[in-house]
This record gives structure tokens, sequence and C-alpha cells, in this order.
């Protein structure tokens, strides 16, 4: 068993908040921490043997034993996100206050590197847009891939700072704000997060966090719903928050039915509810999550219809049919040489986007443009929209399957001269370029699996 100790001021604050409780949640620190994991229903179905359903969401799974996800192929064809269990919360609030039928834009604020932003896609209906956005560049570039890799096409990707948020006034009809924070629920499974804890500490991200939720809360329409979320137990960074919110700005709680068997505590902080999570209670990290509905009035953003894309060329366009399932339903653009494609019926929100933030992908990045030929990019090999009949199909046993992903050679007989599509276990992975004599890994280099 090993041997924590908490920082002295963050034990104190527990055992007051806790009570008689404070034994058992100092005991779960020895536990291991669950592994868990969220299928992607639109890739897979079947849950990995021997794993058990995480009860608050429709596909997750708590796994026995850690495998190695690196070495499994399906983790990078996106079939599934390795996912804290708690933060899978999430559905039930979205469930519970959201509408499944209509059409609604959806913000994720602070989303890399994309478990929640995942999980929406996985949530929302066709007609429905996600924003899905991170602040730090090197992150946003992580969400883009995970995004890529989900393979759904009506994500836009963006790297702002929340402020900028406010240039879309009463756009969003619900945003996730899952914030930066001291991170005290996550000590089990990061106990050098410890180190960084401090009082100050806690102060400041709580700070940051009310300035975040002011830049951003313009954006969200009068009537709209804020999901606040972090992966903290002290008030000042939850509750207490919350109910600067709802001073500061009008705002009305929602309350969620919670089961009892979850063993989800309801916290009630000047009559604000909130739902927490503590390891000794809950199969899962240390969450908090509240849910909130904007009753302040909001000038809604104009969005037009009219758009000023700039499209592929003809000769592009004539072969679009032979990649992409539905052209008549898509709108293809061309970014820096490269094809983008996403639902029509959202391109007059998409171009507004485009005009007041930064995007890094609109749609699904589908193909680069070399001398009027389109040459398939990565995320089309995992998107669900692939025209996949049109392709030469190589399926590889797991060696080759891992070969592949490390971007080595491999032998690939009996497939047409041409872009041809690597599966394995029928699960697309990424393209091979077939030539005469050879043929060419077309893996990216930036996701190539480096370890052996
Ligand atoms: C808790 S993490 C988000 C996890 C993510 N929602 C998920 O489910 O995968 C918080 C995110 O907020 C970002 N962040 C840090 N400072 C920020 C700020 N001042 N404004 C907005 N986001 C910030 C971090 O880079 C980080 O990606």
């Amino acid at each position: 068993m090993s041997d924590i100790s908490f920082p002295p001021a963050f034990e104190q604050r527990m055992r007051e908040q806790l009570g008689a409780q404070w034994a058992d949640f100092e005991a779960a620190h020895h536990q291991p921490s669950p592994v868990s994991i969220r299928l992607n229903p639109a890739k897979v179905s079947a849950p990995p043997a021997g794993a058990s359903s995480i009860p608050w969401t429709s596909h997750g799974y708590y796994l026995h034993e850690r495998p190695s996800f690196t070495l499994d192929p399906a983790f990078h064809a996106g079939a599934y996100y390795v996912q804290e269990a708690s933060s899978m919360f999430l559905e039930q609030a979205f469930r519970q206050v959201v509408d499944p039928d209509k059409a609604i834009r959806v913000l994720d604020l602070c989303a890399a590197p994309g478990g929640k932003s995942t999980h929406l896609l996985s949530l929302l209906n066709n007609q429905s847009l996600l924003v899905s956005n991170e602040v730090i560049r090197a992150r946003a570039s992580i969400l883009a891939e995970n995004i890529q890799k989900w393979g759904h096409c009506n994500a836009v990707v963006t790297h702002n700072d929340p402020q900028d948020f406010q240039r879309l006034q009463g756009f969003f009809d619900v945003m996730v704000v899952d914030a930066p924070c001291s991170g005290e629920g996550l000590f089990r499974k990061d106990p050098d997060a410890m180190q960084e804890w401090s009082p100050d500490n806690v102060a400041l991200c709580s700070k940051r966090q009310r300035r975040i939720l002011s830049d951003v809360w313009p954006a969200l329409k009068e009537g709209g719903v804020l999901l606040y979320s972090t992966c903290t137990y002290n008030a000042d960074e939850n509750e207490a928050n919350l109910a600067w919110l709802q001073q500061e700005h009008g705002a009305e709680f929602i309350p969620l039915l919670l089961n009892e068997s979850w063993g989800i505590q309801r916290v009630l902080h000047q009559n604000i509810p909130g739902y927490r999570f503590y390891p000794h209670n809950v199969k899962g990290e240390g969450f908090f999550m509240a849910a909130v509905r904007k009753t302040e009035s909001t000038p809604l953003s104009r969005v037009k219809n009219k758009t000023s894309f700039m499209s592929p060329p003809k000769k592009a366009t004539e072969q679009l049919p032979a990649f992409v399932r539905n052209v008549e339903e898509k709108m293809f653009i061309l970014r820096n040489d490269q094809i983008q494609f996403f639902p029509k019926h959202l391109a007059g929100e998409i171009e507004f986007l485009t005009r007041s933030l930064y995007l890094l992908t609109a749609g699904t990045v589908m193909a680069t443009l070399k001398h009027d030929k389109l040459v398939p990019e990565h995320p089309l090999a995992l998107s669900l929209e692939l025209e996949r009949d049109n392709f030469s199909q190589l399926n590889l046993e797991l060696p080759e399957a891992l070969q592949y992903l490390r971007k080595e050679g491999i032998h690939v007989e009996g497939a047409r001269k041409g872009f041809a599509l690597m599966l394995h276990n029928t699960l697309p992975l990424g393209w091979m370029n077939v030539l005469d004599n050879r043929s060419n890994n077309l893996y990216p280099s930036d996701w190539r699996i480096r370890k052996s």
C-alpha cells in the first residue's frame, strides 16, 4: 500500500468537508484508479470482453486491467476514447436538459484533449453543430486529431481565448465549460498533482474560472444551458462560482435526476444544486458538475445563409463522389490547398464562425489538391462519410497493422493501383498509395506509434 501524504491545508479542509467520510476518502486513495473507455457507437457496438458498464452513460465501460492502448489498432481507428468514468456523467446532464430532436449549436470551450467533445459528438444529432475550442495551441492540435479520429463532420475546432467568443452574442444553445482547475480529484491518478496544489492556487483557479465564465457567457442564448464542470472538490471552484454567476448574471439552476446506487452526492449551496463525485462513493475520480439555464436577455447574432467560401475547382469537384457519401448534402471548401467538408445546412453558421474565430478545422479534412487531383488525407480514412467501397481494402493482422501504424513498409499484395484503405478487424486505419512496383505508407508521421 503506497503512502499518500496530502498537502496539510487540503487534508484539513477535506476532513471538515467530509466529516465521518474522511477515512473512506483517504482509503480510496490507496486503491488503484479504475480504467475506463467510452466506445464510438458509430464505429463499434460490442463491449470489450469482460468489461462492465458505467451506469450513467450508454457506451462507457470499466476494464478489468489496463491494456496497452498504444498497441491496439482500434484505439488509433477512433473506435473508443480512454476516459475517466466520472467525466462521462456529462451524458446524464446533456440528456436531461437537451431536446434530442432539436438542431442545436454546442460550444465545448475548454476542450482538449477531446474527451467531452467526442462524447458530445456521439450525443448530438446530425443536424447539430459542435464548436470545440482550446486556448493552448499544442493542445488544440491534439484536440483536432481526436475529433478527426471520431469521424463526424459536424464539428469545428477553434483555437481562441474565451473572450473572443463575445463576438458571437447569443449564438450557442448549449455550452460546456470543463474549466482548468486545481485538480484535487486527480490526486489518486496523478499524485504529482499534489505538488502544484496550494490554497493560493485554488484562489487563482477560482478567479480564472470566473473570468472564463463571464467572458463566454454573452455567447450563450437566453434560455440556453451551461454545463459547468471541474475535477476538484472545493466549493470556491465549484458551487461558489456558480452562485457568483447567478448574482452577476441571470441564471437559474437545473436539478438533475440521480440514481442513488451511483453514489454521486448532491450538494446545495445557497439553494444551488451541484453534483459531486468522491472516489470512495463512486467508481471513478473526483469530479463536479452543475447545469445552469441562462435567464438574462441576450441579443442574437445574425447568421446569413449566403457564404463566400472558396469552392474546389470543377475538376476536383467531379471527383468528390468517388471519395465521400451523399456529396449533395455536404459543402466542400478549399482552405490552403486542402479540401474540407461539413453538412451543407451548417454552411451559414460555419462561415459566421470563420469571420469571428481562428478555425483549425471545419468539418472533415478530406484531401489535398495536387494538380487538380485529390490526394486523400488521413481523416477521410477514419470518417463516417467515406465512400469505402470505391477503394481497395486490405485487412491487416495485428503485427502488420502495428507495422502500418508505425509508418513502416508493408506488403499490399492484391491491392489495385491507387489509394488503398488499410483495415484491422474491418476498422479503417489509414491509406497506402499502391504504385507499380512499390507502395507508400501514408500514415501521418505525427500520429505514428513510436513505442516498440
Ligand atoms: C480540464 S481540461 C479540459 C479537458 C477536456 N474537456 C476533456 O474532456 O478532454 C481544461 C482545459 O482548459 C484549458 N485552459 C487552460 N487555461 C485556460 C483559460 N484561461 N481559458 C480557457 N481554457 C483554458 C487547458 O488547456 C485544458 O485543455
